[in-house]
């Protein structure tokens, strides 16, 4: 049972690795990730703080995930141009990019009182 659920784990692993390595969008999602965590341990982010900014962070990857997904799906079904094709690859686009100026506005909304903050009484 145990052994099922690791083999599926490094199954789930190998996907986020690919996505990586395959999409530009997902390296932009990482580096981003990685800015995000580093400015908000530097500005002392509170822990119902981290709630959101994790919630942002993980709904973007998942979004990149399905969306990327979805647009291997529909190559596997239309290898050609299809008017079709075109709609379900520019909804899942746009159901990222939602998800991605959410996250944006909520790293804002959190990380600007700080910075005021951190500004005011740094100097
Ligand atoms: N089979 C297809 N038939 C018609 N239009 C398509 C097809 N595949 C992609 N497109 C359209 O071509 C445009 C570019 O798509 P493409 O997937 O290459 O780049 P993208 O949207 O930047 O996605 P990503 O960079 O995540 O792969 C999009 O508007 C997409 O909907």
């Amino acid at each position: 049972m145990f052994k099922q659920a690791f083999k599926s784990i490094g199954h789930a692993f190998d996907g986020i690795v690919d996505l990586i390595k395959q999409e530009n969008n997902a390296k932009i999602h990482l580096i981003s990730t990685i800015l995000v965590i580093f400015v908000g341990i530097k500005l002392d982010f509170i822990a119902l703080e981290w709630v959101w900014i994790s919630l942002a962070i993980a709904g973007v990857w998942v979004m990149e995930l399905i969306n990327t997904a979805l647009e291997r799906l529909t190559d596997l079904v239309s290898p050609g141009e299809n008017p079709l094709a075109k709609k379900i690859k520019d909804y899942a686009a746009g159901a990222v990019l939602v998800m991605a100026i959410w996250a944006v506005f909520i790293f804002a909304l959190i990380a600007i009182p700080h910075l005021w903050v951190w500004l005011t009484f740094s100097s």
